[in-house]
């Protein structure tokens, strides 16, 4: 892990197209705002294999620019396992289709799609998710992890409106994206008070 100064956060939904994604960026922002965001490492992942080098979902895209969140991420699966998962996307690029999306939207990335490591347990103080599979999928991996460091929390736990569960918004309407934003802002705000 860098200096000691340095924090750590891994935000993580199901996909990483809809609320991690979001979360990252509204966190991101706060922490450029705050003038701290060299010190923290920030980064957003899934659980599931859904998604794997998919820019984020257009109606979450649509939610940032409107409240002036630069976005920048392409999902990468956070599967921890002793077996080998795919190393189908190893060092490949994100899927063409997606970058002429991002470059439409002037979203620049140089995100890969890479495979999970180990080191994603040791290398994030803190991991947190959005609702309780999340948090019991995360849970069960981290004990495969043998010395895993890492803080496994739900974001809604830092939501000053006890707004504990962020609910997956794919099957839902721009308000649901609009939710899950007022919901990242508020956790985001606590998380980075709370580390700050
Ligand atoms: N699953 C579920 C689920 C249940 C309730 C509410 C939302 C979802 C849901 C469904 C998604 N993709 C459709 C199904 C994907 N296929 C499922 C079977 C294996 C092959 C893949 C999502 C994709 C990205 C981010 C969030 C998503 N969330």
């Amino acid at each position: 892990m860098a200096g000691s100064s340095t924090k750590s956060v891994l935000f993580v939904c199901l996909g990483n197209i809809c609320r991690s994604p979001i979360a990252e960026a509204v966190f991101r922002k706060m922490a450029t705002d705050a003038g701290v965001v060299d010190t923290w490492r920030i980064d957003s992942a899934a659980t599931s294999t859904y998604e794997i080098g998919n820019p984020p979902d257009y109606r979450g895209q649509a939610c940032m620019k409107k409240h002036n969140v630069p976005m920048r991420h392409v999902a990468r699966q956070w599967v921890i396992d002793s077996g080998a998962t795919s190393d189908w996307n190893t060092g490949s690029s994100p899927d063409a289709r997606g970058l002429a999306c991002l470059r439409k939207h002037n979203i620049e990335t140089d995100h890969r799609a890479r495979q999970v490591t180990k080191d994603d347990f040791m290398g994030f103080e803190y991991i947190l998710c959005m609702d309780e599979s999340n948090l019991s999928d995360l849970k069960r991996k981290a004990n495969s992890v043998k010395n895993s460091k890492a803080k496994v929390e739900l974001l809604g736990a830092y939501d000053p409106q006890k707004q504990l569960i962020i609910r997956d918004p794919y099957y839902g309407s721009d308000a649901d994206f609009e939710m899950v934003y007022e919901q990242c802002v508020r956790c985001c705000k606590a998380f980075l008070e709370a580390n700050s």
